[in-house]
């Protein structure tokens, strides 16, 4: 008898790529589907407005996105950059404006804030209506209570992920790392709604590669490049790697990897997400689709069949 490798998949099968960027292409179709129906009832395209303060390069390179993907999907796209020595009432005054403009249907504010800028004021100021990042607390109260409202984008796109691999989620053990408002705790909280029993950890989680190993579904939220090592994936999990680290190489230009350690986690994981082309690309999917929500629910029509069952509540 041979004793097998209690970590490696005794297959030596390799794990499947859940194709975010595919799944997102998906989604962008269902999205330009709604926008155009919405069009056709309103006589205008639903619209989404970006705030960029600053000149933050990472920043800008998903803003550009943002508003490549907004127009491809038939949808309009009103940038507003502003300078990194903004004023906080300055830009809080455009966000009143913004709110109160009838054609707009979503506000999205680019974060990180320039220093010296308070964020959670900033965001606090959107309409909740307009709310298409999911990040006002009218917006986190009703994804408490399970109520109706915009879920952010990030963790939508993980769920949707996770459905797209592994069909129902009941009952399985999701274990997210990280805790943040944008991700961590908004996700813990959808993949719950999902019937999913979850574990919530951060810095301060004792024993975090045991807890990791329990996981059927691991959530790699913390912004650690290589953190999630093999012996961290329960073999046949499933892997939702959100992080996006830019890390130096040796000859000098830089790459994007996730928190997971990829290379070792194909042959541990039954399924895992790619960065680039995992959750990323599924983030702008998720709102051009909270854009046609927003724009549906503000004007007081169902939201259209084809991005109804897509997004999250
Ligand atoms: N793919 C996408 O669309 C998106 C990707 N991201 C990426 O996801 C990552 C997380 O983003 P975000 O949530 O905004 O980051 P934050 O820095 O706001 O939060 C990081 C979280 O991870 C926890 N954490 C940090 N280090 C460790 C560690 N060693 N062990 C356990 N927990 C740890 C922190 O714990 P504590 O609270 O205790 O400090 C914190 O809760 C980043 O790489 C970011 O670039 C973010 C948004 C969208
Ligand atoms: N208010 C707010 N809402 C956000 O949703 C928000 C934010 N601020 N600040 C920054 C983070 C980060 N984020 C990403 C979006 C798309 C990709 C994305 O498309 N990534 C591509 C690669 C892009 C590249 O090459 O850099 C991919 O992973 O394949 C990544 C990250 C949204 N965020
Ligand atoms: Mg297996």
């Amino acid at each position: 008898m041979t004793v097998q490798d209690p970590i490696l998949r005794p297959s030596g099968r390799r794990a499947v790529l859940i194709d975010g960027k595919a799944a997102a292409e998906g989604l962008d179709q269902a999205a330009r589907a709604g926008a155009l129906e919405l069009t056709q009832t309103l006589g205008r395209p639903p619209c989404l407005a970006v705030v960029l303060a600053g000149e933050d390069p990472a920043s800008q390179v998903y803003v550009r996105n943002k508003v490549r993907r907004t127009e491809s999907a038939g949808m309009i796209s009103v940038e507003h950059r502003l300078p990194a020595s903004v004023s906080q009432d300055e830009l809080l005054a455009l966000i009143g404006r913004l709110n109160i403009d009838p054609v707009v249907d979503g506000i999205l504010v680019q974060l990180p804030l320039p220093a010296g800028l308070d964020a959670q004021t900033v965001v606090q100021a959107i309409d909740p209506a307009k709310d298409v990042d999911g990040l006002t607390a009218a917006s986190a109260g009703a994804l408490v209570l399970g109520a109706p409202g915009l879920r952010p984008c990030t963790p939508a796109g993980c769920v949707y992920l996770a459905r797209q691999a592994l069909g129902d989620l009941t009952g399985r053990h999701v274990v997210v790392i990280g805790r943040s408002i944008l991700v961590g705790k908004p996700a813990a909280l959808l993949f719950l709604d999902a019937d999913c029993t979850v574990s919530l950890a951060h810095s301060r989680t004792r024993d975090l590669p045991a807890l990791a190993r329990q996981a059927d579904i691991l959530i790699a939220a913390a912004g650690r490049p290589g953190m999630v090592k093999a012996d961290w994936i329960r073999p046949g999990a499933t892997v939702i790697d959100v992080g996006i680290n830019r890390v130096a190489r040796p000859d000098g230009s830089s790459a994007l990897t996730g928190d997971a350690d990829y290379e070792a986690a194909l042959d541990i994981a039954d399924f895992i997400t790619p960065v680039p082309g995992g959750v990323g690309p599924m983030t702008i999917a998720m709102l051009l689709i909270n854009t046609v929500r927003a724009c549906a629910r503000r004007a007081g029509l169902a939201i259209p069949a084809s991005v109804a069952g897509t997004g999250a509540g």
